[in-house]
């Protein structure tokens, strides 16, 4: 039995959107409380009871929470259209060599707007 298990992580940083037409709001430079969701599947191990610790996801997620927190993400390398879908598509390409069981990342950007990444 597969069980999928999450873990939220926030961070702070600027962006804007080079790509967009003149005059859009998201070409100008602004910021976001983005919020990132690291989702793992597998089998519950015994005794334990879960799938992982999920402090085994904070660990992996930490060098990328320092590149990503109180940062301007367009300077970051891969990230210089930083929409949530590049972002969420960056995290996986760097999360997923060391955690195998990766199955999807959340990013939200607002409230009410985010991305989900499977994979390629
Ligand atoms: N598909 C995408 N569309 C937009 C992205 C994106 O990453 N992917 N990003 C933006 C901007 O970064 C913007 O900051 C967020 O967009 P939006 O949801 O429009 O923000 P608002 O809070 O201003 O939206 P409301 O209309 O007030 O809900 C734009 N589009
Ligand atoms: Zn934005």
């Amino acid at each position: 039995m597969n069980v999928e298990i999450f873990k939220e992580f926030r961070f702070e940083s600027a962006h804007r959107l080079p790509n967009t037409p003149e005059g859009h709001k998201c070409r100008r430079l602004h910021g976001h409380s983005f919020r990132v969701e690291i989702h793992i599947e597998g089998p519950l191990v015994e005794p334990e009871g879960w799938v992982a610790d999920f402090a085994d996801i904070t660990e992996a997620f930490a060098p990328l929470h320092a590149r990503l927190d109180h940062r301007y993400l367009n300077e970051i390398e891969g990230l210089e259209n930083p929409t949530s879908e590049n972002l969420a598509r960056w995290i996986w390409d760097h999360l997923k060599p060391g955690l195998g069981s990766l199955s999807h990342v959340v990013v939200r950007e607002t409230c009410t707007s985010g991305c989900i990444y499977r994979g390629k």
